[in-house]
């Protein structure tokens, strides 16, 4: 046997880090990541919704509703729907007006494109790994395309690190004519206790109240909650968002990219009751959604131009 002087040395199995690890589900239904440091996150392909997003611990820190049906049939009540391209109920006399409440992109099946890492060099650097995914006006279901019949192609980027959880929207205008959209990333975040917790960081602002019939509410120092909650902040001057626990101490910040807008909302005992999909009925205790986007007026994208937003969720757990 000739001895090959640049012999390669073998691999230690002391210098290799542990590497991210994606796993899709056996019915193709979704597909989770999970770092070796432990944070995991789980996307469902119907609506490319995140259901589930943990901390290095384990702890869950998105709201699934126990109702919440995953089979394709309706929106995911809870985790991360995406709100694309009308958020609401659409208005009349706009070409999304035929679309149900939120748009199609929370009710159909997307593609999932591929996972990308930023690997560790040794077992003290942080790991973090890219899952896209694509939904294409050719994919829409016939009624969808007909109510909303411009080309589209959406890139729909989850990325899991040790800082959090970045969502990331892509949106091109594949057509010869101008669309105009809106977009939110309708997030239901897991507290403790709603009646407890605050979310800070729209102090002094107006907003629309959507539980007075839309009007003007009057700015406050924080948001608290003691009761139905929908309010629509507009223009927002600083990027972060945060809810605060029980304590006050900081639990998520919510880190808005190109989007100048977020909705809080909770639909406390009523509304809860009103929702066959929610469950359990006391479950608006320990959810408040936090949605970061783009909903004052219209997002107008010429042929050929491409749009990108969204929003990075920091856990201080
Ligand atoms: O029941 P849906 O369509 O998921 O909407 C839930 C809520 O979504 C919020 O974003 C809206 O501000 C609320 O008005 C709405 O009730």
């Amino acid at each position: 046997m000739v001895d090959r002087p640049n012999k390669p040395s073998a691999i230690s199995p002391t210098t290799m880090s542990p590497q991210p690890t994606v796993t899709i589900a056996d019915d193709n239904s979704t597909v989770t990541a999970k770092l070796p440091s432990g944070e995991e996150v789980t996307v469902l392909l119907h609506g490319a919704t995140v259901l589930s997003w943990k901390a290095a611990g384990g702890q869950e820190l998105l709201w699934l509703s126990e109702g919440a049906v995953l089979d394709g049939s309706k929106p995911v009540r809870g985790g991360i729907p995406l709100v694309f391209p009308v958020f609401g109920p659409p208005p009349k006399n706009h070409a999304t007006s035929s679309l149900p409440q939120h748009g199609f992109a929370r009710s159909s099946r997307w593609e999932y494109l591929g996972k990308s890492s930023t690997e560790a060099q040794s077992t003290t650097s942080d790991n973090s790994i890219k899952l896209d995914f694509g939904l294409y006006s050719t994919a829409l279901s016939a009624e969808a395309r007909k109510a909303w019949p411009y080309d589209f192609g959406l890139v729909y980027s989850v990325t899991l690190s040790k800082e959090g959880l970045q969502t990331m929207v892509t949106v091109q205008n594949e057509g010869k004519e101008a669309f105009e959209f809106q977009v939110l990333l309708h997030t239901y975040f897991r507290v403790k206790d709603i009646s407890k917790t605050t979310v800070t960081g729209l102090a002094g602002l107006p907003f629309i109240d959507k539980v007075a019939n839309a009007t003007q509410g009057n700015p406050a120092p924080t948001v608290t909650f003691s009761g139905e909650v929908d309010r629509v902040y507009t223009n927002i001057p600083q990027s972060t968002t945060s809810i605060l626990d029980a304590d006050g101490k900081p639990y998520i910040d919510v880190v808005r990219d190109n989007l100048s807008d977020t909705v809080v909302w909770n639909p406390w005992t009523e509304k809860a009751k009103g929702m066959g999909d929610f469950q359990p009925k006391d479950g608006f205790k320990h959810m408040v959604c936090v949605e970061a986007g783009a909903v004052e007026g219209w997002t107008k994208l010429e042929a050929g131009e491409t749009w990108e937003g969204g929003m990075l969720a920091k856990s201080h757990l």
